[in-house]
């Protein structure tokens, strides 16, 4: 792997000098003690990486700290992949919106911009509940000269960079479709701050499908889905493979609880891993339109709950534990955020507002199991199974 890319490196600079354009060569090593390598390792089908794993602390400090030798745009929107001097790689979602701005109200989610620090904050809040489903995101400031613009060999990325009026390097992405609020990203004049998310291993050795959220919304400005004017659109769900066994439904509400808490409304996929067959767990990819307004909570993300009615009892602890003084979901977030380079991550009315969501998720559990019990509602998971009570059906595909 080494040789090849020195002597990937070695043409790409005779080709840049014969250009007249400055590359950097960077020394790369491979360490099989590598966080990034461990963090693939350790992922099981339970979640991506154990509660107090401290190879995450390490990995969030590499993705933070290591020089980045290449770098390729990455879709579109503007997030590009990065490779690191230890073979990591990161998908790197450059600042678009300032901290304090909130979505105006007459935003479409699916034209909304993609929050860097949604990014970060996402992936605390999910380790905060526990469920380990994203993988971990660290903000870090890039030098876009230095560390993308001298970093990459692509031509393309290349052509979108140019210097602004006031003298900052900025570069643009090539989108496909709904660009509308896509333009240019500068840094100042070169550090530009963004998040860096781990990637998970490559889909060859750990491949995923990527599946439609039954509670997906229409991406047009008229359409209405079938679970918007349907109230017992979850009885149909409950009968459909392969929402009619084991965990999945129970993910899905999860992830319902996830996404309402941040305001995410663009969840319209979920992946999973095909290894751990239709028990494993759902990835949560892609939080970016989270934590657009914090004055505004937008209860139809929660549908898959207050339709369905049913929640994980490890779910409902967690939340219930987050809903105490000593334990409060704001306090705890803004703890574990200090914890980034970026911080203070997301403003005070946004921290409040993961509080009185949070509120607000309890009360709907409330009204189910005032409505069908806590029998009905309350639902054991596989967590309680591996202490060695009676595993619920669940169905292995091979
Ligand atoms: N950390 C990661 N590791 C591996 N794959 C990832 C990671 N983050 C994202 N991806 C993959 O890349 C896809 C696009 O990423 P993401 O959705 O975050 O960006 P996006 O700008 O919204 O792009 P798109 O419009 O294509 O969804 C994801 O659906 C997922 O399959
Ligand atoms: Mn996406």
């Amino acid at each position: 792997m080494i040789s090849v890319l020195s002597r990937q490196q070695k043409f790409y600079s005779v080709a840049a000098a014969v250009a007249n354009i400055s590359v950097h060569e960077q020394r790369v090593t491979f360490d099989p003690g590598a966080s990034w390598f461990k963090f693939h390792l350790g992922i099981n089908r339970y979640a991506l990486y154990a509660r107090n794993d401290p190879n995450i602390a390490q990995l969030i400090k590499d993705m933070q700290n290591t020089p980045v030798i290449m770098v390729k745009p990455s879709g579109h929107h503007l997030k590009l992949a990065l490779k690191f001097q230890d073979f990591g790689k990161a998908m790197f979602k450059p600042m678009r919106q300032e901290r304090n701005q909130e979505t105006p109200e007459d935003f479409f989610y699916f034209v909304d911009f993609q929050r860097h620090n949604a990014e970060i904050a996402a992936f605390h809040l999910d380790r905060v509940l526990d469920f380990r489903r994203v993988p971990p995101v660290v903000g870090r400031f890039v030098n876009v000269t230095g560390e993308i613009l001298q970093a990459t060999r692509n031509d393309d990325l290349r052509s979108v960079f140019f210097t602004s009026p006031a003298n900052n390097t900025c570069f643009f992405a090539k989108c496909l479709y709904v660009c509308k609020t896509e333009y240019a990203v500068c840094g100042q004049p070169d550090l530009l701050e963004g998040s860096m998310s781990a990637y998970l291993p490559g889909l060859s050795i750990s491949p995923r499908i990527s599946i439609p959220n039954p509670w997906t919304r229409s991406y047009t400005f008229t359409g209405r889905q079938e679970w918007e004017v349907n109230p017992s659109y979850c009885d149909t769900v409950k009968k459909m493979y392969p929402y009619n066994l084991g965990n999945r439904l129970l993910n899905i509400i999860d992830m319902a609880i996830f996404d309402f808490l941040m305001g995410n409304m663009d969840r319209h996929h979920y992946e999973i891993f095909t290894k751990f067959g239709d028990a494993g767990f759902l990835l949560h990819f892609d939080n970016a339109r989270g934590f657009g307004r914090h004055s505004h909570d937008e209860m139809s993300i929660l549908a898959p709950l207050t339709q369905c009615c049913m929640i994980k009892q490890s779910t409902l602890l967690r939340l219930r534990l987050l809903a105490r003084p000593q334990y409060r979901l704001s306090d705890v977030m803004r703890e574990s955020l200090t914890l980034d380079p970026l911080w203070p991550v997301l403003t005070e009315p946004h921290l409040l507002a993961l509080d009185r969501r949070l509120g607000r998720v309890l009360r709907a559990v409330q009204r189910c199991v005032k409505r069908l019990g806590e029998q009905g509602v309350v639902v054991m998971d596989f967590v309680e199974t591996l202490r060695g009570a009676t595993p619920r059906q669940t169905k292995e595909s091979r």
